[in-house]
């Protein structure tokens, strides 16, 4: 999210996060002020091999209730943060190509709160196309995870095949949220509000 208008309009709406892009090189880059929004949305940040300085200063200044880590931070350094933000939630992306070595989850394991599952692109991310779900077949932890990359108006069939399909039972309970971005955008970082209603109404309304 960038622009204050649309902040409150797809707040209106009810998700359970909202993202702010601290990564100077996107042009979703956020430096504004964020409107109030409902205190059950959590303010997420979006950082790329950041500092613990820098997230502990944006999540002060912005008062985050989650950051999402896009770069190559090691689990020691999610440790490290940990111990610095504690109330703050830990989301840490794997960015997927056509494979995926869920060994290297292994490492996090007890460091973050989620995992996060993006498509490899030529930016760390944003780059609007999805990876093949059937990889999470192979998946072997317990914890919750954001599903991501390219997700738009059209995906809602796929959403609920794969959260409904028994093939992947166990992995799809563990689906904790759906993460959008440029697939539902007019310009970076102005959402469609619209789309993003329907989008919301057609999942929760076809996932039993
Ligand atoms: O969106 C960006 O510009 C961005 C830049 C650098 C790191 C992360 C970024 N976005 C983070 C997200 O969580 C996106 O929602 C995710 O990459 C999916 O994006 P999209 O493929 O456009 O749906």
């Amino acid at each position: 999210m960038k622009y204050p208008e649309n902040i409150l309009e797809v707040a209106a709406l009810g998700p359970d996060y909202l993202g702010f892009i601290f990564y100077d090189k996107s042009p979703r880059y956020f430096d504004g002020i964020i409107p109030e929004i409902p205190g059950k949305i959590k303010k997420t940040g979006v950082f790329v091999n950041a500092t613990i300085h820098e997230i502990t200063r944006k999540a002060t200044q912005y008062q985050l209730q989650a950051v999402q880590l896009h770069g190559g931070e090691h689990a020691v350094f999610c440790r490290e943060l940990r111990q610095v933000l504690p109330a703050v939630e830990i989301i840490k992306v794997f960015s997927v190509k056509d494979q995926f070595d869920f060994s290297r989850l292994h490492p996090f394991e007890d460091d973050v709160d989620y995992f996060l599952f993006d498509t490899k692109g030529e930016q760390p991310g944003g780059n609007g196309y999805t990876f093949d779900w059937g990889v999470f077949r192979n998946y072997p932890s317990e914890k919750p995870f954001f599903l991501s990359g390219g997700i738009g108006p059209e995906e809602t069939g796929l959403i609920t095949g794969f959260l409904n399909s028994p093939g992947y039972n166990k992995v799809a309970a563990l689906c904790h949220a759906i993460d959008v971005n440029s697939r539902f955008e007019t310009e970076p970082g102005r959402k469609n509000t619209k789309q993003l209603q329907e989008f919301k109404s057609k999942i929760l309304c076809q996932h039993q």
